[in-house]
């Protein structure tokens, strides 16, 4: 009956649809139940990050990322993996001797290889796609690569590095560059840079993570048609990894609360709301044959990121699924088509 039918139903002639989640989504109850019901894809939010799962060089913490991969395993869903290089929610360790001294290039390329191997082999066969390297590429016009400590102690090649090393210890899985405000043309440019040279040079990249923190205006249909197609001509699979559609205008950095930062969801945003998920999902179903995975970061607006970013305490309403896990309109307008 069309009652029991949810997204992942509408959309199984189209790609896989998931949802980013923690370790109490998955306990029983009513998001273990919402997630049933409309997902077959699941992304840890944050327990797979490596301050998470590797707090200290000799110490793993697997248990939270345990739970939602034998979730995932138990109810048929994919598995993404969420991330194995970043610059951020890594923890210094990484980087420092035992003085606190900055460590070699050799140094970081071996706890690098420790981390990715050891993370990407116990997970061998449960998740088969990671996003194995997060927002290399900063968002200032210019630099291809962000100066973040891996590329200052390392250089580029710590990209390349990572991507073999996930490769070595999973061959099976797909292996994704993933970034946000990736419809922009300066940073789309310099993205594409990135991956064309990582691919002539022979690195195992198998596709290009979008993160899709989308606003009511932003993309257009025709800037997001552009990054899929340009990506797409390099031969890479396209994953939206982090959909979610803030009703404010997007910034890109997190700052202090404002009094004009008032929480709303008035009828206009609503409407512009379902008018720009309408718009993207039938660009996505346009290009399925490019786009094989989309996400969406959080499962409803009962709680999302962007509830404290850029604005701490900021009530965000950036999902399908309103505070009571109910569709909302523009739920509607996506599975209608
Ligand atoms: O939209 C942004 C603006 C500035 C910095 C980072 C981002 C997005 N950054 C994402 C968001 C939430 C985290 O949980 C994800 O791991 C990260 O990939």
């Amino acid at each position: 009956a069309q009652s029991n039918k949810g997204l992942k139903d509408y959309y199984q002639s189209y790609f896989p649809v998931g949802a980013a989640v923690t370790p109490r989504t998955v306990e029983e109850g009513p998001e273990a139940e919402l997630l049933r019901k409309q997902f077959n894809s699941l992304t840890a939010e944050n327990v797979m990050k490596p301050q998470p799962i590797h707090p200290t060089e000799g110490t793993y913490n697997w248990e939270p990322a345990d739970k939602i991969v034998a979730f995932a395993q138990a109810n048929g869903m994919k598995m993404r993996g969420h991330t194995l290089c970043w610059h951020n929610q890594t923890p210094d360790w990484f980087f420092k001797d035992k003085d606190g001294k900055e460590v070699s290039k050799e140094v970081l390329l071996q706890r690098l290889k420790e981390h990715i191997t050891t993370v990407v082999g116990r997970y061998k066969g449960k998740i088969y796609a990671w996003d194995v390297v997060n927002e290399a590429v900063p968002d200032a016009p210019g630099n291809i690569y962000r100066e973040s400590n891996w590329y200052k102690i390392i250089g580029e090649e710590y990209i390349a590095r990572a991507f073999e090393y996930a490769h070595a210890a999973d061959p099976n899985a797909l292996l994704f560059y993933n970034d946000y405000n990736t419809e922009s043309t300066s940073k789309r440019d310099r993205i594409y840079t990135l991956l064309k040279g990582l691919l002539d040079k022979g690195v195992p990249v198998h596709g290009v993570g979008l993160q899709g923190h989308w606003s009511l205006t932003d993309p257009t249909a025709e800037a997001l048609e552009e990054s899929i197609t340009k990506f797409a001509s390099l031969g890479l699979q396209v994953h939206i990894t982090e959909l979610d559609m803030s009703v404010y205008p997007k910034e890109h950095a997190r700052r202090e609360r404002r009094d004009t930062d008032v929480s709303t969801f008035t009828p206009e945003q609503e409407q512009q709301q379902i008018d720009q998920y309408q718009r993207i999902f039938g660009v996505l179903r346009k290009h399925k044959d490019k786009i094989t995975s989309v996400t969406f970061w959080n499962l409803s607006d009962r709680s999302s990121w962007l509830d404290n970013f850029p604005v701490r305490g900021r009530k965000d309403y950036p999902l399908l699924f309103d505070q009571n896990y109910q569709p909302k309109k523009a739920y509607w307008k996506v599975v209608e088509f």
